[in-house]
């Protein structure tokens, strides 16, 4: 799975919700790609995921696993029986962890889903990073450390912000993966993001997918907020 694609995260507190958002976008011959977090997971659990998957999108769930090795790994040998297309983990879980991910994820057949590491929140900021975490060292060499320990675990790329997407790639190489959200709309309404840009900026810093929630979910017209989306991001 490889091309620049803007990802819609759906975060509702209902699958009914969901399904109403979802209908919208009936009409269109390629299915936006989506996110499941923890909102809708947590209320509906894995038949959200298999219902909208039957309908033609593709997944990522991102629940941010984070916690011993084992408990990782077996969570996530669990969720590879799930037919989603990306998950993720705290990258802060360290490179045991995140190995024991990769290792409950792959199937017995060699498959698996995309493994990405979350670097550092995008609601983090440099301020945050040194006060509320006593991370001294500064931002991009933080995402940059968290994006190499990734890498060397085998994973597939990170989720950072579109500040960071450069450094990522020169760091890890062009085909390690940058899934970037805090993306808003010139003059949106920027919300708990800190770390943000547009989509036409982002697809000039080398991401290879942008995330996008409120500012397509809570737009009047979602459907063109997407499509502005793409046109900016993907150009299409
Ligand atoms: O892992 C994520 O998807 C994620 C990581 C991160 O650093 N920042 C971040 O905002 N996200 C998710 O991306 C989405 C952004 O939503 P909006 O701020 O509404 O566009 C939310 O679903 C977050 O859970």
């Amino acid at each position: 799975m490889s091309g620049k694609d803007v990802i819609i995260a759906l975060d509702f507190p209902t699958g009914t919700e969901t399904m109403a958002f979802l209908d919208k976008f009936q009409g269109q011959t390629q299915k936006p790609f989506v996110k499941i977090g923890m909102e809708l997971f947590y209320a509906e659990g894995p038949q959200m995921v298999r219902e909208i998957k039957a309908r033609g999108h593709k997944i990522f769930l991102d629940l941010k696993l984070h916690d011993i090795p084992n408990t990782v790994k077996r969570a996530m040998s669990v969720l590879s029986n799930l037919d989603v297309d990306m998950v993720n983990v705290h990258a802060s879980g360290a490179c045991d962890m995140m190995a024991g991910a990769l290792e409950g994820l792959t199937r017995a057949d060699g498959t698996r889903p995309l493994l990405i590491a979350v670097t550092q929140l995008t609601s983090t900021d440099a301020e945050t990073l040194k006060r509320d975490l006593l991370i001294d060292t500064p931002m991009a060499d933080t995402v940059m450390h968290y994006a190499q320990n990734a890498n060397k675990s085998g994973l597939d790329g990170v989720v950072c912000s579109p500040l960071e997407a450069a450094i990522v790639k020169e760091g890890c190489g062009a085909d390690f993966m940058t899934i970037t959200p805090g993306i808003r709309f010139a003059g949106g309404d920027v919300g708990d993001q800190k770390r943000i840009m547009t989509p036409e900026k982002a697809a000039v810093s080398g991401c290879d997918y942008i995330v996008m929630g409120r500012p397509i979910t809570q737009a009047p017209d979602p459907v063109a907020a997407y499509t502005q989306a793409m046109q900016e991001f993907v150009g299409v």
